[in-house]
């Protein structure tokens, strides 16, 4: 939605979780229309800057703007009868082995409209920005022919056309078989590289692509072949690897120069280092790990000591993590993951800002980046992981621009 940009505008005596760290003393941000002018310290700011500049907001924690970087936001139907039959002992990889799973949504998403799409996901993506989301990747994979992952796509376009949030596209068409090409995954791949890539890219409609290389979903080979396709067609790579078995979909998509590896649950110390030397983001998914009970957690110590930049997502969707509430992984990323506090936070800000190649615009509080971020009722950042409490965001600046407040 066009939003009108006001000039010049302070908020002072802010706790600053930057998108790296936390600052000790009371700290001021100024903005000129959408972007970040200064950060500095309260004592820093001269009289006239005081006398002279609005004054947007006063205290509280201000953090970057949320990034949640991997959702599938846009699908038809639920799968509430298959949590079930999850709670009767059948595992994800059963259900989606019967057809149902992926394949289930994929059956409701192509018979929703454009606009039931739409008013689904509006909803769900209108809860991420009462949670403080600014930005948010938005997966197809639902769709599996070229017209329906082109709906997809174009629902998501529309969202961040029509909200004040980023929406940024990944192309997904390598996420299941559809049934039309039972035993025939090759001539599937076939399709979605010399078919769906060329045209969603033609469209604009997509901002990277991304496989699921998994045994229930698509092997290395035929993986392999959508990544040079994507790159054929000049868009970054992104992948679901090694969730439920190792495969080597993280070493292959590091050869690919990939934004980032999703999931890793089975993630080895090859990988890792594979990944560390691509500059490849770790994309944590802590919502589809509690969803499915899985046990294997992903090596966060190896990670940490190669530094690669940790990031973490809702991985919303219908089947693995249906939740929609990013500051809830937040907290299931340190419960489950031993994360500490401030690696969760620098995983829905600095790191998810660099898992969807937007680091020089998005994620940190510095001159120069956009000034989107969010102002918390709390006293310190790490109480955002902490504690599950609603009605913590006091204002959400999208752009410079004020479009949530709650000043009781
Ligand atoms: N792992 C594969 N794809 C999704 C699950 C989608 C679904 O179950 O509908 C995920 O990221 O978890
Ligand atoms: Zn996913």
């Amino acid at each position: 939605m066009p939003q009108s940009h006001p000039n010049r505008q302070l908020w002072r005596d802010v706790t600053l979780f930057d998108g790296e760290r936390t600052y000790d003393a009371p700290m001021a941000v100024i903005t000129d229309n959408d972007r970040i002018e200064r950060v500095c310290r309260m004592n820093e700011l001269s009289d006239a800057d005081i006398a002279d500049l609005p004054v947007a907001g006063q205290g509280g924690v201000l953090t970057p703007g949320l990034i949640d970087c991997h959702t599938h936001l846009v699908f038809g139907g639920q799968r509430a009868g298959e949590f079930e039959q999850r709670l009767e002992g059948a595992s994800y990889a059963d259900i989606a082995a019967q057809g149902g799973g992926i394949i289930s949504t994929v059956r409701a998403t192509r018979e929703a409209s454009e606009d039931d799409l739409y008013t689904s996901a509006a909803k769900r993506l209108q809860g991420l920005m009462a949670d403080g989301v600014t930005t948010v990747e938005i997966k197809s994979g639902y769709g599996l022919t070229t017209e329906h992952e082109a709906k997809m796509l174009r629902v998501a376009r529309r969202l961040g056309e029509q909200y004040p949030v980023r929406v940024v596209t990944t192309f997904l068409g390598a996420h299941a078989l559809p049934p039309e090409y039972k035993d025939r995954k090759d001539d599937y791949i076939d399709l979605v590289c010399n078919d769906m890539i060329p045209s969603i890219a033609d469209q604009g409609l997509a901002d990277a692509v991304d496989v699921f290389c998994e045994g229930i979903a698509f092997n290395l080979d035929q993986t392999e072949r959508v990544f040079q396709a994507a790159h054929k067609h000049g868009l970054p790579i992104k992948g679901h690897v090694e969730q439920l078995s190792h495969l080597g979909g993280a070493s292959l998509a590091a050869k690919y120069n990939a934004l980032s590896v999703d999931h890793i649950e089975w993630l080895t110390e090859d990988d890792v280092q594979a990944i560390a030397e691509s500059g490849t983001v770790a994309t944590l998914l802590p919502g589809a790990f509690y969803t499915l009970r899985d046990t294997q957690v992903p090596p966060i110590d190896a990670l940490r000591r190669a530094r690669v930049p940790m990031a973490i997502a809702t991985d919303g969707n219908p089947g693995s993590s249906p939740i929609f509430q990013l500051t809830l992984i937040l907290n299931m990323a340190c419960t489950l993951f031993r994360l500490t506090p401030t690696e969760a936070l620098q995983g829905v800000t600095a790191n998810a800002a660099r898992a969807l190649g937007l680091s020089e615009q998005l994620g940190s509080i510095q001159p120069g980046q956009r000034a989107d971020f969010c102002i918390w009722d709390i006293e310190q950042p790490a109480e955002l992981a902490y504690a599950i409490a609603p009605g913590r965001l006091r204002q959400r600046v999208f752009d410079g621009v004020i479009t949530h407040a709650n000043d009781q």
